[in-house]
């Protein structure tokens, strides 16, 4: 059996409850172009796809998107976010555990986020996720975003792994898409921001709780039952 050594994380619904913050800053953004605010249901709904389409979407809700208001708009939100980034933002439960655990074993880690790259570093700095990751590669204006699988390749290479052995761990139909066209094997986390439905076929594996120990097995290539005993089924 080939072994997996190489575990790729999406960030925001995946790692971390973010939402909230991402809310603060869209209303503050909002409210400055004298548009209302919106809920957190609705703001969850506009995550995925990078920031600029975060705030495009928070436009067409209140309102018209003219380009210019889209880039005012976003500079509000950038300037905002940049100092309210983990205000409410924290790891899901059992997240630094996992981990660890994936550390103890000397498995190489990266993260691959549609945010932007400064407050992808600001956010794992913060909360101490930073030195679990080879690499942190964020959204940036000269790279395409995901679903394009560019910013997974990306990432492999920068960790010097064959798409082939690595995993992606992440909770939103973009993250299948990506992974399934850089020939990556998919993890879904089901308690993310998952807002379009996944493209077939489904992902290797789903979970809902980070102390699964199918991820764990997913994750290593270990068996999920103790040594000595019979796995069932
Ligand atoms: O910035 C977004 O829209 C989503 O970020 P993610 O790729 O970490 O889920
Ligand atoms: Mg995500």
């Amino acid at each position: 059996m080939t072994r997996t050594n190489t575990i790729i994380f999406d960030l925001d619904g995946t790692l971390i409850h973010s939402a909230p913050d991402l809310q603060a800053a869209t209303n503050h953004a909002l409210g400055l172009v004298g548009r209302p605010p919106l809920d957190l249901g609705t703001v969850v709904s506009f995550i995925g796809n990078g920031v600029e389409k975060l705030v495009a979407r928070a436009l067409v809700a209140t309102g018209s998107a003219p380009p210019e208001l889209q880039q005012e708009t976003l500079v509000h939100f950038l300037a905002y976010y940049e100092t309210h980034s983990v205000d409410l933002t924290r790891p899901y439960p059992g997240v630094v555990a996992f981990l660890e655990g994936l550390k103890q074993r000397g498995i190489i880690m990266g993260l691959c986020t549609n945010k932007p790259t400064a407050p992808a570093r600001d956010i794992c700095a913060a909360l101490d996720l930073a030195g679990y990751f080879d690499v942190i590669l964020g959204a940036e204006p000269d790279r395409a975003k995901k679903p394009d699988p560019a910013p997974l390749q990306a990432c492999c290479d920068m960790l010097g792994v064959e798409a082939s052995g690595a995993v992606y761990i992440g909770d939103s139909a973009v993250d299948h898409l990506t992974a399934a066209r850089a020939g990556i094997k998919f993890g879904l986390f089901t308690e993310g921001y998952l807002n379009t439905p996944l493209p077939v076929p489904d992902p290797d594996l789903k979970f809902s709780d980070w102390d699964d120990p199918r991820l764990f097995a997913f994750c290593t290539q270990e068996p999920t039952h103790k040594p000595g005993h019979s796995p069932v089924n």
